[in-house]
């Protein structure tokens, strides 16, 4: 006897006709999965001990675009190594990010438990998920396509770093984007700041949750922050809609954009699962000459004749460099790693958007129900709609906004997330996204019984703390150390202060009053006995649960020397002869929103100049 999905036995009579097209219809969703299939990348064949012109270590979002821009150039042959393999289907699908976590996509790095902040995070220790696969964390990541505000880059350029204008950033940002959502292709101010032929296709979400949403842009206006239809053109004191690196209802990632479509290239080699353990720099001459790779229990070498390119990422970029002899040397000894080139600043100036909660409980959202789930994952496979369409992460409704008044700078951005009433599974997820503890996700599940859920989640663009990576041991296979230092100054802890406030008084809008939205409080023990909305009671907050955007940066910045810095403006790392850092880890001060596409844009530039230098 069939069952219904409040499980009572259907016990209607039928002629077997409705069972039957519903049968054919569940065939059909079950098969349907293999729609959605993308190709895999081809790997090479190579011997131990091949020359290649160029090495890139690591696919991720700026490795993917270099490797693509060297090869473009047929007379060049390009090695790309990275340590996972293809993307899983779940990549692809916008609404699945959270489910690559903790999985073998993931390098599933934990800050280390400084005993202070995080203590309402489970294990004091922050989840700093990172993507192992083709595309690195652009094909984990939550998507928005955020460029940053124009002062970030005069700032990199007035510090000295020449190759680095405003126009030239720009340009490499129109270079990267291919720009898909119609109603900002007709506006033409909006359609001509953005680029139209590069490989990365740049759209909005199919969100399901536009009505809220709009209500939600409302209550921003209301509040000051102006709605505006592009928030890469205006980011201050504005809201609006973010774009994505999702178009079609499908993840962009950096592998799609520009590793699929240059597969074919003969001039390009791919190895997967393959680890760089180190990078041979020669004792005398410093010169960079070929990498150390492990596949499958195997060593093997390749070489460089032109140069090394590290391109894996903020977190193991300046490991790669440690192990490889660069960095402070006292620390490599310790290590047992004899120094080739002390350089101080390798994995120090660590930043990150930290991230604190705004959590608002109102008469909407209403109740999910499992049915409409199901719709839901119907609608996908039929029209790339629905829930599974966007992040499942965030919304993608975004503020930008400065805590100094009458400033032309934001200092802070907050994206909202929204759950209905009685999210199925609320605590499982939202555990293993920002993994806040079981006290404090039994309080906000217990809310959620009966309210839906707005979180309005705070990303401090610009902190003053800053932390560290050191090596844990030399074993290439063991986790670096990640010495977050998040809210260590006490700058940063007014600026959250005051703006969670800014953003609380959201609830006092004509649409959350209508809702009869209130600020859900917490079980936190050290918060308790706080004044809801106080100084204190935030203070505490955002110290308890101080969490991550998956931002980090600097480890490896760029600057005039090696006193101040790891690499050049040309990326080309100090003290060191053909090897540069192409990633996260070069920017020299934090952007004014998410990493992914100034990271991109570091892929773009970064070719330029590796192209310029070997003319
Ligand atoms: C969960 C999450 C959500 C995020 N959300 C957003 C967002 O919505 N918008 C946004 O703009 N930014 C977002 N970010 C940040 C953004 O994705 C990153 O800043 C950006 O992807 C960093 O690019 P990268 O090239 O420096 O490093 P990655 O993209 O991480 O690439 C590094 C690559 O190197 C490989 N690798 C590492 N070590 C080795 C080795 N020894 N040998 C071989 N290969 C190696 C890795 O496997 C990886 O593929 C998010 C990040 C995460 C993790």
């Amino acid at each position: 006897m069939a069952t219904c999905f409040s499980n009572a036995p259907c016990l209607f009579p039928t002629n077997g006709a409705t069972p039957a097209a519903y049968a054919a219809a569940l065939q059909y969703f079950a098969a349907a999965q293999c729609i959605l299939t993308h190709d895999l990348l081809p790997e090479a064949s190579v011997k131990n001990r091949d020359s290649f012109d160029f090495i890139v270590v690591g696919a991720g979002s700026a490795g993917s675009v270099v490797a693509n821009r060297l090869s473009e150039n047929k007379n060049y042959n390009v090695l790309l190594i990275e340590a996972g393999g293809d993307a899983p289907l779940e990549s692809d699908i916008p609404g699945f990010e959270v489910s690559l976590f903790g999985t073998e996509y993931d390098w599933c790095y934990r800050t280390v438990n400084d005993g202070k902040t995080s203590q309402a995070i489970i294990n004091g220790t922050v989840g700093w998920n990172k993507g192992k696969m083709f595309g690195g964390s652009s094909s984990i990541n939550a998507m928005y396509y955020v460029r940053g505000n124009d002062q970030d880059y005069q700032t990199w350029y007035d510090q000295g770093n020449e190759e680095w204008s405003v126009d030239d950033v720009n340009r490499c940002f129109r270079k990267a984007e291919n720009l898909q959502d119609g109603e900002r292709l007709s506006d033409p101010e909006i359609s001509e700041f953005y680029g139209h032929d590069g490989p990365l296709n740049v759209n909005k979400f199919n969100s399901t949750f536009s009505t809220y949403l709009a209500k939600v842009m409302e209550a921003w206006e209301e509040i000051g922050f102006r709605n505006v239809p592009d928030l890469n053109m205006e980011n201050v004191n504005t809201s609006g809609y973010l774009l994505s690196t999702a178009s079609g209802g499908v993840r962009q990632s950096t592998s799609r954009a520009y590793l699929m479509t240059a597969e074919k290239r003969s001039n390009l080699k791919i190895l997967k699962h393959s680890l760089v353990t180190k990078v041979l720099i020669n004792k005398k001459t410093k010169r960079a000459e070929g990498v150390v790779v492990e596949k499958n229990n195997h060593k093997y070498r390749f070489y460089s004749k032109r140069e090394v390119i590290v391109s894996a990422g903020s977190i193991a970029a300046p490991q790669l460099l440690m192990l490889s002899g660069i960095g402070p040397a006292e620390h490599l000894r310790e290590k047992g790693i004899t120094p080739i080139v002390d350089s101080p600043n390798v994995g120090q100036n660590l930043q990150d958007h930290v991230v604190a909660p705004v959590f608002i409980y109102g008469d909407e959202p209403n109740e999910a129900t499992l049915p409409n789930t199901y719709l839901d994952y119907m609608n996908y496979l039929v029209t790339r709609g629905g829930a599974l369409a966007h992040s499942d992460i965030g919304t993608d409704a975004s503020a930008f906004y400065s805590t100094v008044e009458g400033a032309n700078y934001p200092d802070s951005q907050t994206i909202l997330v929204m759950y209905p009433k009685n999210t199925p599974g609320l605590k499982e997820g939202f555990s293993r996204t920002f993994r806040y503890n079981g006290t404090v996700m039994d309080s906000i599940v217990e809310l959620n019984k009966n309210y839906g859920i707005f979180f309005f989640g705070f990303n401090l663009l610009h902190p003053h703390s800053k932390g560290h990576i050191a090596l844990k041991t030399k074993n290439p296979h063991d986790a670096p150390l990640i010495y977050a230092n998040y809210l260590s100054d006490e700058r940063d802890v007014e600026t959250v202060v005051k703006a969670l406030k800014m953003s609380s008084k959201i609830v006092n809008t004509e649409y959350f009053k209508s809702i009869n939205a209130f600020l859900g409080r917490m079980d936190i023990p050290a918060c308790n006995e706080l004044e809801l909305d106080s100084d204190e009671y935030w203070r505490c907050v955002s110290t308890n649960l101080a969490s991550t955007l998956w931002h980090p940066v600097r480890t490896c910045q760029m600057g005039s020397d090696i006193s101040n810095s790891v690499v050049d403006s040309r990326l080309r790392v100090h003290g060191v002869k053909d090897l540069r850092v192409v990633d996260a880890s070069v920017i020299p001060s934090t952007t004014s929103g998410n990493t992914n596409a100034p990271t991109i844009m570091i892929g773009e530039r970064g070719s330029e100049l590796i192209l310029e230098d070997n003319e």
